[in-house]
């Protein structure tokens, strides 16, 4: 690891407190108004007004020039469109020289499919090996067995509360634990404590002082509570309102019995998890490992501090994606920065012993795209080649001979988060043997435009009455993600104002989610 890596595991670990903390909230706290968001001048204008005017002009080829002057009549509104093309179903076991998914560029896998190949190629793979884990380790990761209860719960009848075991009707003679009478402030003094073993039982007319938590003596009906009863000077009780029996005792087994199933294989251990398997007896979990990632960040043009100058930029996917990564409760072992260089990418995804590898940049026909050629080189099956979304569209996830996996994430910074969310996020969420959370559709307040035939994915922020897309969505821009809570999946065509349409979480709005605790 280099001393810039090492800067950049410092800054993942500080994004992820970040991420966990506004997980905390509903919303993140620091969404701006829509309203600025999206209507500040002229520059908030959406780009995709000019990107995807180009690709209207050759909308089936991802890598064909663009050099057509934009138009506004290249744009899609919802109310002109015409049913979507059927882009070719997902391919599957291609190789990067060619093959079914392979070979079809033009159009790509459409983006539901797509998700759905990454989610079933995460649940194909060989099973990652569940293994008992100690309680402090089992933060985040899935149940590989249900919870059963080893224990009644509670193990014994409890004392719910501070004050006298009695037994039968009143008034009580009180007594020690052991069975001897007592008066005044002996009695207070000498009773059943939380953590001691059982007394000896209570026969009617008796009773003895007790501690919230302490078992009560057998054969005890009730207890009543210390601010609801008095003694007087001959050594008995009285209570000051009616005693119903077994008020304030909380009877063994009340919660479960020993043996109960506590919660389903699968589910996520939360920290309530964590101290429901204390409780009902755990001191070690079977657990579905996490996921390992190894990111691959490509490009000579990247900086990791600074200006950026002289034609370089500053690198903004090694710094996102590791924390985003961690978020979806996977184990991020490294994030490499690589250039524009076959033979050292083809020797770390070759060489990597991560569950997946990530590269970003790359994946496009520039003259140092280099991510297909190494996939042909190391005899990759090619599962997804392109998909059908903007952005991001020439997003790849291949199958290594390993059996490992590579999801290639476009390099502009929105394509990268648009190859996360359609390919990483399904796969590794099959991989973890998480479930994916439920799908939900929400109103667009303003209408979007669409690309004739691909999804596009569109930044959103939630508002009582629906969500709102932000501008500065085109695909090198993070300016409107980064204000989001969500992206709208706009279909091919648009939408319009008040209908409905999917929206992907961010993770660190989705506090169900349980991806803040990595
Ligand atoms: N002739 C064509 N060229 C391109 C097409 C096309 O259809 N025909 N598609 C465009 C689209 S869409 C995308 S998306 C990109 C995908 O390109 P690559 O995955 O090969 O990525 P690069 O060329 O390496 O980089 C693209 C862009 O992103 C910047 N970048 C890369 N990495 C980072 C990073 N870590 N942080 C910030 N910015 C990054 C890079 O400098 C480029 O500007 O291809 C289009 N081209
Ligand atoms: O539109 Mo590209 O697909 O920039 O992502």
């Amino acid at each position: 690891m280099t001393a810039q890596d090492r800067e950049v595991e410092g800054v993942e670990d500080a994004l992820a407190l970040v991420a966990r903390d506004q997980a905390r909230a509903h919303r993140p706290p620091h969404v701006p108004d829509p309203a600025h968001a999206t209507r500040t001048g002229h520059d908030a204008r959406d780009p995709y007004d000019v990107e995807a005017a180009h690709d209207a002009r050759a909308p089936h080829d991802a890598h064909g020039s663009h050099d057509t002057p934009a138009s506004h009549d290249d744009l899609v509104s919802r109310d002109a469109r015409t049913a979507p093309a059927q882009p070719p179903g997902p391919g599957d076991g291609g190789t990067a020289g060619g093959g079914p998914a392979a070979g079809d560029r033009r159009h790509g896998t459409a983006w539901a499919d797509a998700r759905a190949v990454a989610g079933s190629s995460g649940r194909a793979a060989p099973a990652a090996r569940a293994r008992h884990v100690p309680l402090a380790h089992a933060l985040g990761e899935v149940l590989a067995e249900p919870l059963a209860a080893l224990t009644d719960l509670p193990s014994f009848d409890t004392s719910a509360m501070d004050g006298w075991a009695v037994a039968g009707p009143g008034p009580w003679a009180v007594r020690t634990p052991e069975g001897t009478p007592v008066r005044g402030d002996a009695a207070e003094r000498s009773g059943i404590l939380a953590g001691h073993g059982e007394s000896v039982p209570l026969p009617d007319g008796a009773a003895v002082r007790i501690a919230t938590g302490a078992r009560v003596p057998p054969e005890a009906t009730a207890v009543i509570r210390s601010e609801h009863a008095r003694t007087d000077d001959t050594g008995h009780l009285h209570a000051e309102r009616p005693v119903v029996p077994g008020q304030d005792i909380r009877s063994r087994g009340q919660e479960c019995r020993s043996g109960e199933p506590l919660l389903p294989a699968g589910a996520l251990v939360t920290p309530a998890v964590l101290g429901l398997a204390a409780a009902a007896g755990y001191d070690a979990l079977l657990t579905v490992p996490r996921p390992t990632v190894e990111v691959l960040v490509l490009g000579d043009e990247l900086l990791t501090e600074g200006l950026p100058r002289d034609g370089f930029i500053r690198d903004a996917l090694g710094p996102m994606l590791a924390p985003w990564l961690r978020t979806l409760g996977v184990d991020v072992v490294a994030t490499h920065r690589i250039g524009d260089d076959e033979d050292d990418l083809y020797r770390a995804v070759t060489e990597s012993k991560a569950d997946l590898v990530i590269t970003t940049g790359g994946t496009a026909g520039g003259p140092v795209d280099h991510v297909h050629p190494v996939l042909r080189a190391a005899d990759a099956a090619l599962l997804v080649d392109g998909v059908t979304v903007r952005p991001g569209h020439p997003m790849v996830l291949a199958r290594l001979p390993s059996g490992r996996h590579l999801v290639g994430l476009p390099g502009n910074p929105l394509a990268a988060v648009s190859g996360l969310l359609t390919l990483a996020e399904p796969l590794l969420r099959a991989l973890a043997g998480r479930p994916a959370p439920p799908p939900y559709r929400v109103p667009l307040r303003d209408e979007v435009q669409g690309h004739p035939h691909d999804t596009r994915l569109v930044p959103v922020v939630h508002r009582d009455d629906g969500v709102v897309p932000l501008h500065f969505n085109g695909p090198a821009m993070l300016r409107g993600i980064a204000a989001a809570d969500g992206l709208a999946v706009i279909p091919p065509g648009g939408a319009r104002p008040g209908e409905d349409v999917d929206v992907l979480d961010l993770p660190w709005t989705a506090s169900t989610d349980g991806g803040c605790f990595t």
